[in-house]
């Protein structure tokens, strides 16, 4: 649950009073000073110097990784433990600026000395396993690119960058011809597996006949539902050039005789009928509110009395992981120019608005990537 906000007038003035002692007696040089030679405070006292020394630096951070991953430093350590020389001569990097990169990158736990050699870290290992996360990584020198100058960006509203073009349907609603949504649709279909198997893991989707997965992309989604679930018609409905790719997968994954595709925009076409569950995953954060509000109608519209609507996507306000929503998609979302991300409450109470009678959270296991919300028509 995320924090209420609070309204009382008496808690809010004895809140407004300690918030501001507290922040005075943190600032404070003298305060610093004893809280990091006193033993009992000094373990808060530097863990708390690491905190915003990380926040300070993050940028870096991600910049390292963007390195070991444009080099193809990972890759190459994945085949087992290398010398920097070797690497050097592998990743096209002079050994000074690779040794550079390898110690940083070992700073991290991307990556770990063994001896003489090189191997992965634990953070290098896990994320190896996950191949969505090196694209998405890729990606973000175009985010980054609109974050120069965050203060103009959230002068200006969003939109209007790198971020606004690559989403094409953020600048041009409702539009996209094959060539300008490949690059999103292969992004979105790397880092789909994790999403769809923590919804899997999350929702009994057999009890259903037929589904429609709208904003569906090329189809990982259905795909993997379609592996899971033996019984389930299936079908996607997204803009004309992404459903063509999501027919061509389905093709040939031998999964045509069981999907459907429905080419068209939610903003402007019905939303097709006849589906007992309709799915949104990694949708409703993409747009505005008034669009969302919208969609959210014309789902309860198409579905059947009994019919379910479910929201899986990262969320704000999601306990432990707070950064992620509202600092690191908030901001994405703002440069992409278009949606917001919103905490399980504020989608629970879109859904009440847009008439849906009883609406749940469900647990996921990573609810950092993916939370998941089910609304019963
Ligand atoms: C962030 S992607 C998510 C794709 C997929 N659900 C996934 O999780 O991998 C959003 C999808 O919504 C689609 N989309 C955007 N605007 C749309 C519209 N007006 N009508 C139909 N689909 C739309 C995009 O083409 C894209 O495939």
């Amino acid at each position: 649950m995320s924090k209420p906000v609070l309204r009382n007038p008496i808690l809010l003035s004895a809140r407004t009073s300690w918030l501001a002692w507290r922040n005075r007696l943190l600032a404070s040089s003298r305060f610093q000073r004893f809280a990091a030679r006193c033993w009992l405070t000094r373990p808060i006292a530097r863990s708390r110097a690491r905190g915003l020394f990380d926040l300070v630096a993050g940028f870096v951070y991600s910049q390292t990784l963007a390195a070991c991953i444009a080099t193809g430093l990972l890759d190459r350590l994945g085949g087992g433990p290398q010398t920097c020389d070797a690497l050097a001569a592998q990743i096209d990097l002079p050994p000074e600026g690779t040794l550079r990169l390898l110690r940083a990158a070992a700073a991290l736990q991307l990556v770990e000395r063994l001896g003489d050699a090189w191997v992965l870290g634990s953070a290098g290992a896990a994320l190896r396993g996950n191949g969505g996360i090196a694209e998405m990584v890729a990606h973000h020198g175009l985010l980054y690119a609109d974050l120069a100058d965050p203060v103009a960006l959230l002068r200006r509203g969003g939109g209007g960058g790198a971020l606004a073009g690559y989403w094409g349907y953020a600048e041009a609603p409702g539009a996209g011809d094959a060539e300008s949504v490949a690059p999103y649709s292969r992004l979105m279909a790397a880092s789909q597996p994790l999403v769809a198997a923590q919804t899997l893991d999350a929702y009994r989707f057999a009890r259903h006949r037929r589904m429609l997965d709208i904003g569906g992309g090329e189809g990982g989604f259905v795909a993997s539902v379609a592996a899971r679930v033996a019984s389930l018609e299936l079908a996607v409905f997204d803009l004309p050039a992404v459903g063509e790719r999501a027919r061509a997968r389905f093709v040939a994954a031998g999964l045509a005789g069981r999907t459907t595709i429905h080419p068209g925009s939610f903003r402007s076409d019905p939303v097709p009928r006849g589906y007992d569950l309709i799915t949104l995953v990694r949708v409703l954060h993409d747009h505005d509110d008034s669009v969302a509000l919208a969609l959210l109608r014309a789902i309860h519209a198409a579905l059947p009395p009994g019919g379910r609507l479910l929201i899986a996507e990262p969320m704000a306000q999601t306990p432990g992981a707070e950064p992620a929503g509202d600092a690191y998609f908030g901001l994405y979302l703002l440069a992409m120019g278009s949606g917001r991300p919103r905490s399980e409450t504020e989608i629970r109470a879109m859904l009440r608005t847009a008439g849906f009678s009883r609406t749940r959270l469900l647990p996921t296991a990573l609810p950092i990537t993916c939370r998941v919300v089910i609304a019963d028509r």
